[in-house]
């Protein structure tokens, strides 16, 4: 895959398209970190499936640093004699998929800068709206880029704002003065491990403990694998930095006023594990109460409940326990095929759905089914499994989907297609439902967002077109056409 655009990847066909993972750890105990590093990301790579890597690095001695990275997914980028050979107490790992610059080897994170005080690494969950002004102006001033990702303006802004700060966690700072839009950021000094979340808190970032070991995770789920206790969240804008010396520090003065914090719901809705809690707030229990909204506001009569795989599978059971419908499975996913594939030709590429999905006939045959997905993006996905009940006798298939229409650009790294790719652009519920040749349609009312993640501020830009920063001005994707 190395080198090719993501067209040719196939992984722009439909649906919608994941974050990257970010991973940190220190064991102030000097023990080895690369493994738990490695299994960390492999908890994350629902978030990025292009590429990954990791870098670790010795407090201690030489502060040698090690890293690896490579294109496709976390088990097959290490091997075990890859791992063996990587040594250090302190290590950053990411898992990507690409929202700014072409998803090449080059572009893998995390990027690794040696600079005037030893080796910095970073790596990057977000989207900068700024960055390409940024990235001119440091040109001008005779910066030389080795990737074109907007990660690299960050990680280039604390190196030089290190120069002339008393610590990395300040350098953070002032360079947070300057990049704007979404990041959640692990940073690995020379003996600090540095967390950073944007004052909007776009993106996830917490910490969790075990024995004498920290972790910086984008998600909790991270820190279950691993067998580390979740200790808490980093704060939108909050900087923390962790070190044997100091323990865990934070730094607050980026921090906007709680109610200001624009949190993306489709974390919430589709980007995060089930099994992982943001902000506190568990992602599981808020894709339930999504489909107990859904059965409240839009109830129909059926025989069966049944979710989309994996997304739509909570908000299914939500929406059972709500009605008292039966829950059941008429999907069987395909496990050993990811988020991203290499899919058939765009022009016969409904057939990518049967690739991920087949139907259970004795399931479904002589029922009406109500059919549950957290989201309809392009119409792909559900018009062909709408199809298929119907051709395994299913007699009425009403599809009920737990978040608003899509209809506006994302700029804080959810990657969406153009508009008129977007099924709900120009259209009414109804000429969608004809679309999909549903017998009814419903989505989430936009108002029980808030209730459904316990009233956290969050973004839901995607669904109204109104953004908590101004959009950018320009072309923020970097080099690749999409
Ligand atoms: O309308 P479309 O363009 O088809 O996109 C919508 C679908 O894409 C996502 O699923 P995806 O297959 O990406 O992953 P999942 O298995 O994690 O739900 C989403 O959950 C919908 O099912
Ligand atoms: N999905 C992400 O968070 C991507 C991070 C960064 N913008 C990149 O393209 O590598
Ligand atoms: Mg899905």
């Amino acid at each position: 895959m190395e080198g090719k655009n993501r067209m040719e990847q196939g992984n722009v066909l439909d649906g919608l398209h994941e974050e990257c993972g970010v991973f940190g750890i220190y064991d102030f105990d000097g023990g080895n970190v690369a493994s738990s590093v490695y299994y960390g990301l492999l908890a994350l790579q629902h978030r990025g499936q292009e590429s990954c890597g990791i870098a670790v690095g010795d407090t201690d001695g030489p502060r040698k640093v090690t890293t690896h990275k490579g294109m496709g997914l976390v088990n097959e980028v290490f091997t075990p004699e890859i791992l063996e050979n990587m040594h250090g107490d302190i290590g950053v790992g990411h898992t990507r998929y690409s929202t700014a610059g072409s998803s090449t080897r080059e572009n893998a994170q995390p990027l690794v800068l040696n600079y005037i005080k030893g080796t910095l690494a970073v790596a990057h969950n977000g989207n900068l709206i700024n960055a390409p002004q940024l990235r001119r102006e440091l040109e001008y001033s005779g910066a030389i880029f080795q990737t074109t990702i907007d990660s690299e303006v960050i990680a280039y802004h604390i190196a030089r704002e290190r120069v002339n700060s008393a610590s990395v966690e300040e350098a953070v700072s002032h360079a947070m003065n300057k990049i704007q839009g979404a990041y959640s950021l692990v940073v690995m000094s020379p003996r600090k491990l540095v967390g950073a979340r944007d004052p909007y808190g776009f993106r996830p970032l917490c910490i969790g403990k075990r024995d004498n070991t920290y972790i910086l995770a984008s998600e909790s789920c991270a820190l279950q694998t691993i067998g580390a206790e979740f200790v808490r969240d980093v704060e939108p804008g909050e900087i923390v930095s962790i070190s044997p010396k100091y323990g865990i520090v934070s730094d607050k003065s980026h921090c906007l006023p709680k109610e200001k914090a624009a949190r993306c719901i489709f974390e919430y809705i589709y980007f995060a594990r089930p099994d992982s809690h943001i902000d506190g707030v568990s992602v599981y229990g808020s894709r339930i109460e999504a489909g107990k909204y859904l059965a409240m506001d839009s109830p129909v009569d059926a025989d069966l409940v049944v979710g989309v795989p994996e997304s739509g599978n909570a908000a299914a059971l939500g929406y059972s326990l709500q009605s008292g419908i039966p829950y059941g499975t008429a999907f069987v996913k395909n496990s050993y095929i990811g988020r991203t594939f290499i899919k058939p030709k765009q022009s016969n590429r409904e057939s990518s759905v049967q690739v991920k999905l087949s139907v259970l006939k004795e399931a479904v045959a002589g029922k009406r089914i109500i059919m549950i997905d957290d989201s309809i993006v392009r119409g792909t996905t559900s018009d062909r499994i709408v199809k298929m009940l119907r051709d395994a006798g299913a007699t009425e298939v009403h599809m009920r989907v737990s978040s608003p229409p899509f209809l506006y650009p994302c700029y804080f790294g959810t990657d969406v297609p153009a508009r008129e790719q977007l099924i709900a652009y120009n259209r009414t519920v109804e000429d969608i439902r004809q679309v999909i040749g549903a017998d009814s349609l419903a989505y989430l009312k936009l108002e029980r967002l808030s209730d459904m993640v316990g009233g956290l501020p969050y973004c839901s830009g995607c669904f109204t077109g109104k953004y908590p920063l101004d959009p950018p001005t320009e072309d923020i994707r970097g080099d690749y056409d999409k």
